[in-house]
């Protein structure tokens, strides 16, 4: 089969030929239909060869979906045929987090050599994908692979973060999204499609900034040094009840501290490596800050279910396989409106 791997440290992803996967016991597999691109994968291939915590070559994508088309032994309740989506996140099995199927805060999983399909273990952006276990696994029932695909990271993602917010996003109050893309996108509809919140958008590029409002946002700031003074000026100097920042660099960062509202919910989503200015000298009381990351396999089922109750539509721009390295050039240039996905089987 052809896939699209990271074999070297500092260099581009290639397209390659590997050996056609088979399911071993417990384990499905998955023709893939659409996997998704994600800014996660650019900051991870610039990362040094000390620091870079996955064995290579990497077999990029942790958003998938497709078809079932072979059963390994033992496996029950999903048949040859089904369309799905991948749940990412791995866990140990065996701590309070899996039993809560919050994989995505296993932390015995890494240490254990158990990756996210994508992050460590071969991924998504390969005509096929072995996927560990049937439980990882959600039935689309009629979503589009290509549309849906995203959802599993860039819905998800945003849909967990915004979910530990809702208290604060009460009528009369303001969420703040840094970073129409990908993710920033979908959070601005599910902001709409779950709280009375007033949605305002930042980004730096005015394309961006059009999708934002396209999607749903009520007002949108260009994100440059007066960011800050107009968000506060758009909300009578009070700030932001809930701030989701998914960009997550140091300019961000500064700006999603300084426009939070005294008791703000502040989320660092982007993985830019900033760090959030508060303290109790800062003009914002009891601001919480927290780095939420990827969401449960509950709430990726809920993600779901507002899909095909039409709150939720995650714009895409489609790419063949071999066009996978230059969709991360485009994303990597800022240049990808909504999400790329790559069509691995055409
Ligand atoms: N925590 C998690 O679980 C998790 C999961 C997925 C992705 N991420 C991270 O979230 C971030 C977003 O990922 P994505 O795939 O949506 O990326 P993306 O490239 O699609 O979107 C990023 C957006 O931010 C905008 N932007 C860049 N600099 C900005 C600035 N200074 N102010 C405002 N906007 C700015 C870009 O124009 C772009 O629209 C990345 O850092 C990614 O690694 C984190
Ligand atoms: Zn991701």
């Amino acid at each position: 089969m052809k896939a699209v791997q990271y074999r070297e440290i500092g260099a581009a992803p290639e397209v390659v030929t590997l050996p056609d996967p088979e399911p071993g016991p417990g384990q499905v597999l998955l023709r893939v239909a659409a996997a998704g691109v994600c800014h996660s994968d650019i900051a991870l291939m610039s990362w040094s060869a000390e620091s870079f915590p996955y064995p290579l070559p990497l077999t990029l994508g942790h958003e998938g979906a497709g078809t079932v088309v072979a059963l390994g032994d033992g496996v029950r309740g999903i048949e040859e045929g089904d369309s799905v989506a991948v749940y990412g996140p791995q866990g140990c099995g065996r701590c309070v987090k899996c039993a809560q199927g919050r994989e995505n805060y296993c932390l015995r999983a890494a240490e254990l050599g158990i990756f996210p399909p994508g992050l460590g273990a071969p991924g998504a952006m390969a005509e096929y994908l072995l996927v560990d276990d049937a439980r990882f696994l959600q039935p689309l029932h009629g979503l589009d692979p290509v549309t849906t695909v995203p959802l599993t990271d860039a819905g998800l993602t945003p849909y967990h973060a915004i979910r530990r917010a809702l208290p604060k996003l009460v009528p009369g109050s303001t969420a703040v999204v840094i970073g129409a893309g990908g993710l920033g996108h979908v959070a601005i509809q599910l902001l709409r499609a779950l709280t009375p919140a007033r949605v305002v958008a930042l980004d730096v590029s005015e394309e961006k900034l059009a999708l934002a409002r396209d999607v749903g946002a009520h007002e949108v700031v260009l994100s440059d040094e007066r960011a800050a003074e107009r968000v506060r000026e758009l909300t009578g100097g009070l700030g932001a009840e809930g701030v989701f920042d998914f960009v997550g660099a140091e300019p961000t960062t500064a700006l999603a501290g300084s426009v939070a509202a005294v008791e703000a919910d502040v989320a660092i989503v982007g993985l830019g490596g900033g760090a959030v200015p508060v303290g109790i000298n800062t003009t914002a009381f009891d601001v919480a800050v927290a780095a939420p990351y990827w969401g449960s396999r509950s709430e990726l089922a809920e993600v779901l279910e507002l899909a095909r109750a039409g709150a939720v539509e995650v714009r895409v721009e489609t790419y063949s396989l071999d066009e996978a390295p230059a969709a991360y050039e485009r994303l990597h240039a800022g240049k990808v409106n909504g999400r790329a996905v790559i069509l691995p089987n055409g």
